[in-house]
């Protein structure tokens, strides 16, 4: 018995060694990082979070005042450009494809993918049938949804919002009542949340060890093969019917370079484009119904610059500033990603004692900056007008983060943003339903900050 005491003792003492040396290396190496509270040996900051991200925890504890921004971007261009490995993906049938994305893949690979993305992205924003094309489209079947009696706006939302990234992939939109749509739904909704979410840090501490036990990780794998069938299926679908001479979608363009990308980017869009942008509109009507004079506001505006009828266009943003600050500003106060996709310290760091260490860059709380915005917890649209009510940009304005590693689909989303959020207001004036008195306009966490489910009327103006 006391020579098993001994080899006890001994393991204890060497575990208790190694997590002390584990913490003097992440406090030094915190010396080196904007202000924040030092992580500990194995649960990182999960203990000082009580295993829960509370948004003004968060925001208290990890501030990075806009002066600090230029040396986090900086940063984040170069030493801070790649994504921890993801070894969530490994119990995964086709995991190479989701380290061969855009999103979660480094170095060379992820070069390549990002350009081929960029520039796809970008051919298909030109021409007639464009990206602002889907968009008007989908905004128009959109409205077809809203009627008199009250209804919880987030599925609406998420489907028209999915269905321009259909369009953009798959070169089609889905009716909303298709069966594969709401497969393919499910399946990006279970990944993102996944993705974001404490359960997917917890796996990737030991993930030989939890592949193996029931969890949420098992859901979520099964979705990742979801969309990776349904990206096959179309595929062999677009070579049946052959690549045009122009290609018409995403799927064409991987079809003409295949050589050099994977089709995982298709996920990827769906990943990083679905929730987000559909997040952000849930938000824009809840604000509207919460602060009915801005919503007047918005709809003077609307109908001085545009007709009833006129088709919405992303350009007309400069023809109303009041709109436009509105929606900026429902990107600043939803702030509805608050810490941004991990981050690892590249191996050739001039800190030497930071290489490896797996940092979440909390760009978003420069969004509440009370150095930069004159009533950071205020929704107030007057963050982005000048005395004379002109849009005025804000350099403190990075809800798409910023560096190499920048949101790809800013330009869409934004798009999305204006288009969705001006027709909806143009066509319904949103209120809260009979005897409800209050908003509650505190956020969740759910893959992103989102509103607790709320039911409005839109009322046909
Ligand atoms: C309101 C909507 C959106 C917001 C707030 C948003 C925000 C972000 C943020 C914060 C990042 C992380 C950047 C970083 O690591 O520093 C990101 C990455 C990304 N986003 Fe978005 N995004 C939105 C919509 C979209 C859309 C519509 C698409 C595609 C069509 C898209 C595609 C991507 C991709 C592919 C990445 C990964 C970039 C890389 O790792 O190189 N996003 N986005």
């Amino acid at each position: 018995i006391s020579k098993m005491l001994t080899i006890s003792q001994a393991l204890i003492a060497l575990i208790v060694s190694f997590l002390i040396m584990q913490f003097l290396k992440l406090r030094q190496a915190s010396r080196h990082l904007p202000p924040g509270p030092i992580p500990l040996p194995v649960v990182g900051n999960l203990l000082q979070l009580h295993f829960h991200l509370h948004r003004d925890f968060l925001m208290k504890v990890s501030i990075f005042r806009y002066s600090l921004i230029n040396r986090l971007i900086a940063k984040l261009s170069d030493q801070l450009l790649d994504r921890r490995e993801v070894s969530f993906s490994m119990g995964c049938k086709n995991w190479f494809l989701v380290a061969s994305g855009i999103i979660f893949s480094n170095g060379r690979t992820w070069k390549q993918q990002r350009r081929f993305g960029v520039m796809t992205l970008r051919h298909l924003g030109m021409g007639k049938k464009g990206l602002e094309y889907w968009v008007q489209e989908e905004a128009h079947h959109l409205l077809q949804h809203f009627a008199k009696k009250p209804l919880d706006p987030c599925l609406p939302l998420f489907h028209s919002v999915s269905n321009v990234i259909c369009a953009v992939v798959f070169g089609y939109r889905f009716p909303s009542e298709d069966k594969n749509f709401h497969r393919l739904l499910k399946a990006t909704e279970t990944l993102f949340r996944f993705t974001e979410s404490l359960g997917h840090h917890l796996y990737e501490l030991a993930p030989h060890i939890i592949h193996h036990l029931p969890g949420p990780h098992k859901k979520a794998l099964s979705a990742y093969d979801v969309l990776n069938s349904f990206a096959k299926m179309e595929i062999t679908r677009h070579l049946e019917r052959g690549i045009p001479d122009k290609p018409q979608d995403f799927i064409d363009f991987y079809l003409v370079e295949m050589e050099k990308v994977s089709d995982s980017a298709t996920f990827d869009l769906f990943l990083a484009g679905s929730e987000t942008t559909a997040t952000t509109l849930y938000w824009s009507l809840l604000y509207m119904v919460a602060y009915p004079d801005i919503q007047e506001k918005v709809q003077q505006e609307l109908d001085a610059v545009l007709g009833s009828s006129q088709l919405i266009c992303y350009e007309d943003r400069k023809k109303m500033p009041y709109t436009n600050a509105v929606i900026h500003e429902i990107q600043r106060f939803s702030n509805i990603i608050p810490v941004g996709l991990p981050r690892v310290y590249k191996t050739e760091s001039v800190v030497s004692s930071l290489q490896g260490t797996t940092i979440f860059p909390n760009i978003g709380s420069v969004l509440y900056d009370p150095e930069q915005w004159e009533t950071p917890r205020q929704f107030n649209p007057g963050h982005f007008l000048d005395k004379d009510g002109n849009f005025v940009n804000q350099k403190a304005f990075l809800p798409f983060s910023a560096g190499h590693r920048v949101c790809l689909g800013e330009l869409l989303a934004r798009t999305e943003l204006f288009i969705f959020f001006s027709n909806l207001l143009r066509a319904f004036t949103f209120r809260l339903p009979e005897g409800v008195k209050q908003v509650n306009i505190e956020p969740i966490l759910a893959g992103t900050w989102q509103p607790h489910p709320y039911g409005i009327c839109a009322v046909p103006r």
